[in-house]
């Protein structure tokens, strides 16, 4: 057997994270030729206009369900020279030759940061039992842009290649790479100590998910790649599929010299679900308050979840009142899950709406669009939900459904 990491799983969490392994099997005699790795496609392959790419792909034979295989797509100069390597199918090398990110990756939006560039509002540092991490460089407000990022590799999500045979592929796709991308992803932190499959072992510790014309893509973007996980994290990020950019924004104040922090799994979820997800994907016991808090913390979450669910009631019983969300927002700030408040905010539009408050309805309802968009991006489902009820509030489903209430 050739197989060294197996039974691959993929989170099912919104929050873009993918665990490469549920079991690890170590066969010592294996070695990974990986002068050799691939053996080049035997079918002509037809891309669409324009052509990116600067080396000629290689490519796997059609693999069980990708029956056109998977080949190594890098453009060295994308990205003023930062360059890309991309393993993918040729047709969606083809989507992503088409989009703006290729075709017009000048332009930023006014007031965003230029992409790749150090805003110098962060710094990284050793950080006592988490490696390296990024600290705030100054007092930074709310809502701040700190990282935008283009990532420097990207990998179709399969579970079809034999362990060996994937890292073979990514590594060659890296060896294409600028030495400066390329010695910037292989510095970053890996999960499993395994040498032969050292690139697996890096992308399992440092990925995003980024989807490619619908399919699951994972990224790596190695700058923001040194901020650590936190289950009440004062920072997040937005992945934009056509720019192919990574932004990172503060979810609250932030003091100079205080760490920022993501959420590698849901803020929402109890302790010790966060916590196994955190040593089983990422190798590490989550000290975070909230995790060495986590009675206090858990209780909290469930008074949460029980206001949610009153408040989600829709039925002629329900108990659900406008007080009722604006308990919840508080305890989401009392959390510090800031990050997280398009949830208690949607709900305090569709309480207002309920009782006939128009206008409340359609302010909670631009905020929870808002938050929406600094969580999921502006091309997020829930950014029309809300923006239907800021148009139409009197037109909705829930006007008027809890009259009397208020
Ligand atoms: C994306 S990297 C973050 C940067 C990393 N610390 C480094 O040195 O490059 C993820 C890895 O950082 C470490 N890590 C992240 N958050 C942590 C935390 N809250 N506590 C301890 N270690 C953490 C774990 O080793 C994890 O696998």
């Amino acid at each position: 057997a050739t197989v060294v990491l197996r039974n691959q799983c993929h989170a099912e969490t919104w929050l873009h994270t993918v665990y490469f392994e549920c079991h690890t099997h170590t066969i010592e005699s294996l070695s990974v030729d990986v002068a050799h790795p691939i053996s080049p496609s035997p079918q002509p392959l037809l891309f669409d206009l324009p052509w990116p790419w600067t080396h000629p792909p290689t490519c796997t034979p059609p693999l069980p369900e990708i029956p056109t295989g998977l080949c190594i797509f890098v453009n060295s100069n994308f990205a003023d020279g930062r360059g890309i390597g991309i393993v993918t199918t040729p047709a969606l090398a083809g989507h992503v030759a088409s989009l703006p990110a290729f075709r017009s990756p000048q332009k930023s939006r006014e007031g965003s940061l230029n992409v790749n560039v150090h805003s110098r509002l962060w710094r990284t540092e050793e950080i006592e039992r988490k490696g390296i991490g990024s600290l705030a460089a100054r007092d930074l407000e709310p809502d701040t842009e700190m990282l935008k990022y283009t990532p420097a590799f990207m990998a179709y999500l399969e579970h079809t290649l034999p362990t060996l045979e994937r890292e073979a592929l990514w590594r060659t796709a890296l060896l294409q790479l600028p030495q400066e991308t390329r010695d910037s992803f292989l510095a970053l932190s890996y999960v499993h100590k395994d040498k032969r499959v050292r690139v697996q072992a890096i992308v399992q510790a440092n990925t995003f998910q980024l989807d490619i014309d619908g399919v699951n893509h994972l990224a790596v973007f190695p700058e923001t790649s040194r901020l650590n996980h936190d289950c009440a994290p004062n920072a997040q990020y937005v992945v934009d599929a056509e720019m192919l950019t990574h932004t990172v924004r503060t979810t609250r104040r932030v003091r100079e010299g205080e760490e920022l922090g993501i959420a590698y799994t849901s803020p929402m979820e109890k302790a010790e679900v966060r916590r196994d997800k955190m040593r089983e994907g990422f190798g590490f016991v989550c000290q975070c308050a909230r995790c060495v808090n986590s009675e206090r913390s858990d209780s909290v979450l469930n008074t949460i979840h029980s206001l949610e669910a009153h408040l989600n009631d829709w039925t002629p019983s329900s108990l659900a009142t406008p007080a009722m969300a604006d308990q919840l927002i508080a305890l989401y700030e009392q959390e510090e899950l800031q990050g997280f408040l398009d949830v208690p905010f949607g709900h305090r539009a569709l309480a207002a709406n309920a009782v006939g408050d128009v206008e409340g309805a359609r302010d909670w309802a631009r905020k929870a669009g808002r938050e929406v968009m600094g969580k999921d991006g502006r091309g997020a489902v829930a950014v029309g939900v809300w923006e239907e009820v800021v148009r139409d509030a009197d037109g909705h489903w829930s006007y008027g459904r809890r009259v009397g209430r208020g």
